[in-house]
């Protein structure tokens, strides 16, 4: 069956990067993020990721991961699905959640986006 382990390098639609580290045998991973969009007009900069996804069984693995942006108060979690076409060619749809900081309570309500995001590999 066609396998997915998500190390490796990937980008998305944006034109974000993201490289995962190996991933441990209980599915442990962590990785580096360089964003090609912001919410901020500070500087992007590469920021640390951590997560994992399931290796009981990597036909079409599940998996999550977060991004603490290093150069903003915001945090990113995405959460997908790896999937292997006909030719072997991989694709993670995911779905993520960005929070930035609210100034106060007031701006909570506004403080989280949604969206979806395809990631192959580069
Ligand atoms: C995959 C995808 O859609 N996105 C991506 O690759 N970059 C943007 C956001 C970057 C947030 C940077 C930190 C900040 O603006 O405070 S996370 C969701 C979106």
């Amino acid at each position: 069956e066609r396998k997915c382990i998500l190390t490796g390098d990937w980008q998305n639609d944006l034109g974000s990067n993201m490289t995962i580290s190996a991933v441990n045998g209980a599915g442990q991973f962590s990785g580096l993020y360089l964003t090609a969009v912001s919410a901020t007009e500070k500087p992007i900069l590469v920021s640390p990721l951590n997560g994992s996804q399931h290796v009981d069984n990597l036909e079409h693995p599940t998996f999550g991961f977060t991004v603490k942006w290093s150069f903003s108060d915001s945090t990113t979690v995405f959460v997908g699905q790896c999937f292997t076409d006909d030719h072997g060619k991989e694709t993670l749809q995911t779905m993520w959640l960005l929070r930035v900081k609210a100034k106060s309570m007031d701006d909570n309500w506004k403080a989280t986006t949604v969206g979806t995001n395809v990631f192959t590999r580069i």
